[in-house]
């Protein structure tokens, strides 16, 4: 495995996730770095992981093999710009913004720059992560394996063959957790108001959400619409309920929200 000296620039909660995952991994601490304005994040993260801190971006990213830029999409423009003096022509730059074009980088960053572009997700932080990579052909393959080994540390990787192919790895795994907790937290609102104490209801949706989680994975044979046909006894129980999200046009709601999704990163493209 390559191991790099990585900076992360931002220490917000994917870089904590990102760099949870790395190392529960065993990447050694002593080669990751993270900036951050506000002390309470940098004293945590070296505290959990005995990482290196510190309020310096452009001292971490000139020591540093791979930077990773991870700040909201609307700071970077000015966070590039700190960094532009910098020599960056021997380093990988990889950022995990949503929206923000590839090239737009070595716009902010006053140079050409090998960059990688990835849309991680928060279940990285408990290595049940997902995320899309996208490289041009500028990249070489040690640079895609570094980011590759960086990203796979907590959870899977896919490669996509077009930039825009990320906009759809962000409506699919990037934004894709909070559907489901928003799925799961109607679930348990539902239980309350039906007179469930809030614990078990919780304990209840949860544990059906893995547990259903589990079977697309572990019955790769199957459609997922028959493991549901599965569950639904004729004239029974299920059937009644997933008629009423039928009814409602789930699917289409589904749909729309993912079609929003791309647009507001494909906004944003534009924006920033
Ligand atoms: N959250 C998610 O699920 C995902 C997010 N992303 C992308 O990850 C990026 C970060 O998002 P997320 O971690 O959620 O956001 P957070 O707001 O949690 O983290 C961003 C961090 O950047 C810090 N920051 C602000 N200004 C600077 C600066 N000048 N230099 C260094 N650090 C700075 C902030 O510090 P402070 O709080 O002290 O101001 C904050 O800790 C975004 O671009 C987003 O698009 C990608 C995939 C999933
Ligand atoms: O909501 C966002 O913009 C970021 C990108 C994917 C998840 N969070």
């Amino acid at each position: 495995m390559t191991q790099a000296k990585v900076c992360f620039i931002g220490a917000g909660n994917m870089t904590r996730s990102i760099i949870s995952g790395l190392v529960k991994h065993g990447y050694p601490s002593a080669l990751i770095h993270a900036t951050n304005p506000s002390q309470g994040k940098l004293d945590a993260l070296k505290q959990d992981f005995a990482i290196e801190v510190s309020h310096d971006n452009a001292a971490a990213a000139q020591a540093a093999d791979v930077i990773v830029l991870s700040v909201k999409p609307q700071l970077m423009e000015a966070v590039c710009d700190a960094l532009s003096h910098l020599d960056l022509a021997n380093k990988l730059i990889i950022t995990i913004a949503a929206g923000i074009p590839a090239a737009r980088y070595s716009q902010y960053l006053k140079q050409p720059i090998k960059l990688i572009r990835t849309m991680p997700n928060t279940p990285t932080q408990i290595g049940y992560g997902m995320t899309g990579i996208y490289a041009g052909d500028d990249i070489s393959a040690e640079q895609k394996a570094i980011c590759e080994t960086l990203m796979q540390s907590g959870g899977k990787v896919v490669w996509v063959d077009s930039e825009d192919g990320l906009n759809q790895v962000i409506a699919l795994s990037g934004s894709s957790p909070a559907y489901f907790f928003l799925f799961i937290e109607s679930m348990i609102a539902s239980g309350v108001n039906m007179g469930m104490a809030e614990d078990k209801a919780r304990l209840l949706a949860e544990q059906a959400a893995l547990g259903a989680a589990q079977m697309v994975i572990q019955n790769q044979q199957l459609s997922v619409a028959q493991l549901r046909q599965n569950v639904m006894s004729k004239g029974g129980t299920t059937a009644r309920a997933v008629e009423t999200f039928q009814q409602g046009d789930l699917g289409g709601l589904v749909d729309k929200a993912m079609r929003n999704c791309v647009d507001r990163a494909e906004e944003m493209a534009k924006t920033f």
